[in-house]
């Protein structure tokens, strides 16, 4: 069985009169990259701040890697490494002259630490360059290495994207797989870009108005939510006969309005209606379901229904 590395029970946290997180239960284990989701206001970034420490529960208990009490979780949260709202750093410090002030503030040994990381979240071309000159891409990414500094065996990620141009985005995606294969780093990320989170997490957390409405691993979400392409065509007969001779073995069902309902489609939705139009054969409709996670989401909020 794998370690639990985040253990949420009861977990409650009321600011005043207004109760951000409610009796939330979450299990969060080695090797896992955690996705939490949920609207403005959801009880996401408090959550999160539970577990840095940042601030404390009004009740039920947060455990890292075991350790409940607080001085032994205060030890454990070592073993981490966070950016929980804006990235922490010195904007009028350089961009190495950070990580080395924070290296030191650590008491992480070594010089070359600074460098390894600089090379590892793609700083290095700026390291003369002052914090607060940087981009919003770059910033992120200083806020990553200074969280890497430690050495984490648990990343903790409020929003890492926000803001991101796309190509920073995609980068940041590739170093969080990177650091979660490579290094076995638990990752747990909240983020409002579902289209994003689908790409990189194992399993999700949804929370709504403080409540966890519910867990499901990405593999279920697979199993439960195929992902097809609806195509409907003038001539189906004919096109039924040349989906089954040109793709053997093709999955697919046939619908009340004739229209073909293609299960985890192999080609792009192009290959599709190309094959009807080669043989004269009109598309009157073509639709590829591909959002899974969005349209879950969409509907467990919304109807309270656990499907796609
Ligand atoms: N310091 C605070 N004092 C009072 N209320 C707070 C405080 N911090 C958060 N809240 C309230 O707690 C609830 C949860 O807020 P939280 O920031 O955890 O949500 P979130 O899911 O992270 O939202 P967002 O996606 O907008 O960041 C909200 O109603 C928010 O207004």
């Amino acid at each position: 069985m794998r370690e639990h590395v985040i253990e949420a029970r009861s977990l409650t946290k009321k600011y005043g009169s207004v109760t951000a997180l409610k009796d939330v239960d979450i299990t969060v284990k080695r090797g896992d990259i955690y996705g939490l989701i949920g609207d403005n206001g959801a009880g996401k970034t408090t959550f999160l701040k539970m577990l840095t420490g940042q601030i404390y529960p009004s009740g039920g208990e947060v455990r890292l890697f075991g350790a409940y009490p607080e001085k032994e979780l205060q030890k454990n949260r070592k073993r981490s490494g966070a950016i929980v709202e804006s990235p922490g750093f010195y904007p009028k410090l350089s961009v190495e002259r950070n990580l080395e002030y924070y290296r030191i503030q650590k008491g992480i040994p070594g010089k070359g630490k600074v460098e390894e990381i600089l090379k590892g979240v793609g700083l290095w071309e700026k390291r003369r360059k002052k914090g607060g000159t940087l981009s919003m891409g770059m910033k992120q990414r200083l806020g990553l290495g200074i969280a890497l500094l430690g050495e984490p065996e648990l990343l903790i990620l409020d929003e890492p994207i926000n803001g991101l141009d796309p190509s920073g985005i995609i980068e940041m995606r590739n170093l969080l797989l990177q650091l979660n294969r490579e290094k076995n780093i638990t990752i747990i990320i909240s983020s409002h870009i579902l289209s994003e989170l689908e790409q990189i997490a194992t399993i999700y957390g949804f929370l709504s108005q403080g409540w966890l409405l519910n867990e499901i691993t990405a593999e279920q979400l697979h199993e439960q939510c195929a992902v097809y392409l609806d195509i409907a065509v003038t001539e189906p007969e004919q096109y039924a006969a040349l989906l089954e001779k040109k793709w053997e073995g093709i999955s697919y069902k046939v619908l009340p309005d004739s229209s073909f309902r293609i299960k985890s489609p192999e080609m792009t939705a192009d290959a599709y209606s190309l094959l009807a139009a080669e043989h004269k054969i009109g598309v009157l409709r073509l639709e590829q379901k591909q959002m899974m996670l969005e349209e879950y989401y969409m509907n467990l909020k919304e109807r309270g229904r656990l499907s796609c």
